[in-house]
């Protein structure tokens, strides 16, 4: 059991494709929440006088229509909300930010008031995204520089090849589903066990290579023969020797050589002895 409960906030990925997010504002930090939204595919809508818009915020206006909708006006009550599933505040005005964020709470709708934390519903996080590979540092309101900072951190210990190789481990799990259907009991178990072993032996750069004939094959001499062959066995090439292997067959080598000399020498003492 953990030591220290509490104290924490919940990391999910929320799901919001076709859902509906408002955004109050329009500035910079507008232009970033309409940005990490869009990866979501929900409906956008954004409240801003067009006086006061970042040229970004003018950008995606532009090239998302039918994903952005914008009005040139303020926040003008609490109809507003009418059909939100999220609302987030990026002005520069903390009184109507706080009025915003009371109605999202009576009407119960989650909030996030930009660099406001006591009227956060929840935060936003340091991101990376690569592909399907989705990565949130927070640090929970502490330090959000620091969360940019260890982003960085992160980055560096990535290939920048694990958003494809996570991909096509997605491909091959849904061809493995339709091999051995259903859900739960035995044979879960062993559909679990088996993936869980393939991304264990697989490199982030072998998994790259995952296309629908290798997948077919895979399934084939993996799956349907209950092992894990390596990209190497697949493809019909002798798999490169380990280190430790190499020393293994030079030991075995020397045991098998002294003992074929000892028998040699054995027999010429044998045959040359006075009879
Ligand atoms: C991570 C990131 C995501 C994003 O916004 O998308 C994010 N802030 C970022 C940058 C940033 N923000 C600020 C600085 C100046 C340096 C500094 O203060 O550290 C920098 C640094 C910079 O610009 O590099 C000022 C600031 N921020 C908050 C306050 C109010 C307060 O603390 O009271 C103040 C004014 C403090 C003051 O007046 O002194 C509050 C919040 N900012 C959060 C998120 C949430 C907590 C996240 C967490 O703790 O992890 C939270 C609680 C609410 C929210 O906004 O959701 C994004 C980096 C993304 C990236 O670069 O990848
Ligand atoms: N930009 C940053 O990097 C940054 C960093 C730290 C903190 N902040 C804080 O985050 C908040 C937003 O920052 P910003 O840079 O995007 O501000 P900004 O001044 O560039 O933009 C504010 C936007 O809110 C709009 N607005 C004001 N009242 C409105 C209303 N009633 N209805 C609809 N729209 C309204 C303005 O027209 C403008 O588009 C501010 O409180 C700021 O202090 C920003």
């Amino acid at each position: 059991m953990a030591q220290n409960v509490g104290g924490g906030s919940l990391l999910i990925a929320w799901q919001l494709k076709d859902k509906n997010v408002l955004i109050v504002g329009g500035g910079e930090v507008a232009s970033q929440r309409i940005e990490s939204i869009l990866t979501t595919d929900a409906h956008i809508t954004v409240l801003a006088p067009a006086n006061g818009l970042h040229h970004r915020v003018k950008e995606f206006i532009d090239l998302y229509p039918t994903r952005i909708t914008y009005y040139d006006r303020r926040f003008s009550g609490p109809d507003e909300l009418r059909d939100m599933n999220m609302v987030l505040t990026a002005l520069d005005d903390v009184d109507r930010s706080r009025e915003i964020c009371e109605m999202c709470g009576k009407d119960k709708v989650p909030v996030n008031a930009a660099d406001i934390p006591d009227l956060c519903d929840f935060y936003f996080g340091a991101q990376i995204r690569d592909g399907p590979l989705q990565i949130m540092i927070s640090t929970n309101g502490n330090g959000p520089r620091m969360a940019a900072l260890m982003k960085k951190k992160v980055l560096s210990a990535l290939s920048g090849r694990e958003g494809e190789a996570i991909e096509k481990v997605g491909g091959l799990r849904a061809r493995l589903k339709e091999r051995a259907p259903g859900v739960g009991g035995a044979l879960g178990r062993k559909r679990m066990k088996w993936m869980s072993e393939v991304c264990n032996v697989w490199e982030v750069e072998d998994l790259t290579q995952l296309d629908d004939a290798l997948i077919a094959k895979l399934l084939d001499e993996g799956w349907d023969k209950d092992c894990v062959p390596t990209l190497d066995q697949l493809k019909g090439q002798p798999r490169p020797r380990s280190q430790k292997e190499s020393s293994e067959s030079y030991a075995w080598l020397l045991a098998t050589g002294s003992f074929t000399l000892g028998a040699i020498c054995a027999t010429v003492i044998f045959l040359s002895r006075p009879r």
